[in-house]
């Protein structure tokens, strides 16, 4: 019964509607009494030998109007209290997805994909099911057995009916302890279909990585086991919920046996009439409902419980970015002043970065280059805000990033990271993304600017080719370009390329860079690479050896200090040239 104090907000706020749907209950049980009660009163008639025309008449008109009366009320408590179910579950849907969207980082490295999308299906149908068949099991069960009770005692003998349920009171008792065992049931069978969402979805993503790999039948295997554990669990939850109607089953039955044999011992004695005996047998079937109800509430209840800790554990897990309350709304803009003493991943003592200084006046070129795990992409990560947990300071335009609203602060970056991203939409919605409102123009100078419109006029619908999972296949090279065309549609004040052209050749390279030297004279990009020719005119490059600045100055002042950046530049240049040299031959023999 926790769950509907825990609910108690929701009931409350829809206390009308929940309000009228108990009342329709009501009248429906009030209604239900009725055609025992005619049925006996036939019964006595018959036996007196004293029905006539008029008599049935009027028995049939009340059993008509009770139907009558049954139909609208049903339909009243059906839309009250089915549709405060689904709003409840738009409600916390809603919260829910807002949630995800709020938080940071290190949430997502917590939490896999499958066991979030759990949470989001499973969980909430769980806890919508209390607001709507909890509800209605619970009040449904209290009004027709306490009714039903009522008619008992007054309609027909009230010693008969303190006898008949001298059995229940081993419901309750029943109920009490097998819930206990259901709660932690439930929620152990919901954690294991959270490890199954999860294994489903890493399988069915990486399901080409699994085939090439040939690992078909071991993955197979692994997603087999989750499934028996999972089986294994949901069978002690079947095992405790299949106790209650046996056990209902048995406890009725004594009912019946007390009335038949007690309430025959009053008919004879002529202390109750047949017919009330007759209508007394119809009110113990009548109760046999809110009987069995009760097991299956607590099937619900238990199993909301367990949902509603469950997402309310994910809802109060709060975001480690946090915006000041005085934030600036002012776009960033001006230079950037990057002055991070040491960072490290929460959960990892390593240092990823240290001591990494660095300024980027506005409308200049900045180069980040080092061995892979060198701590680039760390760099970025900072200053786009997806950690806080780092000592020093970020100016972006004279103020510290932690000072702008999110918005005013991503709003003036463009990044494109080393893995992108496409949605399932056209290649124009994919493109203009982050602001919907731009025109085709626009979307085809970014395309081109990216170095990616003539690859796109090649696309069976053009522009509007569906991409994502259903749609086109692009190589990896149009997919960054795409993201490139998506970060520069808003000319951003910074733009971060975070190695991202890496799979386009040196030529196309040469044109993107080039359309962006261009394009952006004035304003600042990031550029991590590791083929160097991508930050060879930067106005100044950096290089990161395990979080530490270990070189910098410019492409020609690098060069002739001889370290890491001139020795990988003599290395590229070699394999440029003698990958140019085997195409000449090819040709050649061509
Ligand atoms: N989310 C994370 N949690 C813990 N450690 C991380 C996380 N992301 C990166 N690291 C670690 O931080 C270090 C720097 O990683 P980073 O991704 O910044 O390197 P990088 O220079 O961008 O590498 P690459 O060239 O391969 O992209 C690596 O040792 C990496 O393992």
């Amino acid at each position: 019964m926790g769950i509907f104090k825990k609910l108690g907000w929701y009931f409350k706020q829809e206390r009308r509607r929940y309000g009228i749907g108990v009342l329709a209950l009501l009248l429906v049980a009030i209604v239900n009494l009725i055609p025992p009660k005619i049925i006996g009163s036939m019964v006595d008639a018959m036996n007196r030998r004293s029905v006539t025309a008029h008599k049935l008449v009027i028995w049939l008109g009340i059993l008509l109007l009770a139907g009558v009366g049954q139909y609208l009320f049903r339909f009243a408590w059906r839309t009250q209290i089915w549709g405060g179910a689904a709003k409840l579950e738009r409600t916390l849907r809603t919260r829910l997805f807002w949630h995800f969207m709020r938080m940071d980082a290190t949430f997502y490295q917590k939490h896999r994909t499958g066991d979030l999308m759990a949470h989001a299906t499973n969980d909430l149908n769980a806890i919508q099911n209390v607001a709507g068949a909890g509800v209605l099991t619970l009040f449904d069960s209290i009004i027709t057995g306490g009714t039903t009770l009522i008619a008992m005692i007054i309609l027909v003998d009230w010693r008969l009916t303190l006898l008949a349920i001298l059995p229940m009171p081993l419901l309750a008792l029943m109920a009490r302890r097998l819930g206990t065992h259901l709660h932690s049931a439930f929620r152990d069978a919901q954690a294991a279909f959270s490890r199954l969402n999860d294994k489903t979805q890493e399988s069915v993503s990486g399901v080409k990585v699994i085939k090439t790999f040939g690992q078909e039948k071991e993955d197979a295997e692994d997603f087999d086991n989750i499934v028996d554990n999972t089986i294994v669990i949901n069978r002690r939850v079947n095992f405790i919920d299949s106790l209650f109607d046996p056990t209902t089953s048995l406890i009725m039955g004594l009912t019946y046996v007390i009335t038949i044999v007690y309430g025959g011992y009053l008919v004879l004695h002529g202390q109750i009439t047949i017919g009330q005996l007759v209508s007394f047998v119809a009110y113990v079937a009548a109760l046999v409902w809110p009987m069995f109800a009760i097991g299956r509430l607590f099937n619900i209840l238990e199993r909301g419980n367990a949902s509603y800790d469950r997402v309310a554990e994910l809802l109060a897990e709060k975001s480690s970015i946090v915006e000041p309350k005085q934030a600036l709304t002012t776009p960033a803009a001006g230079e950037i002043r990057y002055a991070v003493d040491h960072f490290s991943y929460p959960g990892d003592d390593t240092n990823a970065l240290v001591d990494v200084h660095f300024t980027v006046p506005e409308g200049s070129t900045l180069g980040i280059v080092g061995k892979v795990g060198a701590g680039k992409s760390t760099i970025f990560k900072l200053l786009l805000r997806e950690f806080d947990n780092y000592n020093g300071e970020i100016d972006f335009g004279g103020h510290n990033i932690k000072d702008y609203s999110l918005d005013a602060l991503l709003d003036s970056i463009g990044y494109v990271p080393q893995d992108n991203f496409l949605f399932s939409t056209t290649v124009a919605n994919n493109i203009r993304f982050s602001s919907y409102n731009k025109s085709l123009d626009e979307v085809e100078q970014a395309a081109s600017e990216s170095a990616v419109h003539e690859d796109i006029q090649g696309f069976p619908e053009g522009y509007d080719t569906a991409v994502g999972e259903r749609g086109v296949s692009l190589s990896g090279g149009q997919k960054q370009r795409l993201a490139i065309a998506r970060a520069v549609i808003n000319a951003p004040e910074l733009l971060i390329l975070d190695d991202a052209l890496s799979a386009v050749d040196a030529r196309t390279e040469e044109e993107i860079l080039e359309n962006l030297r261009k394009d952006r004279a004035h304003k600042t990009t990031i550029i991590a690479a590791h083929r160097l020719s991508s930050v060879m005119h930067a106005d100044e490059i950096i290089v990161l050896e395990g979080g530490h600045v270990i070189e910098r100055g410019t492409h020609s002042q690098l060069l002739a200090q001889n370290g890491w950046y001139a020795e990988m530049w003599n290395l590229q240049q070699l394999e440029s040239k003698l990958d140019k040299d085997s195409i000449a031959k090819e040709g050649g023999q061509a």
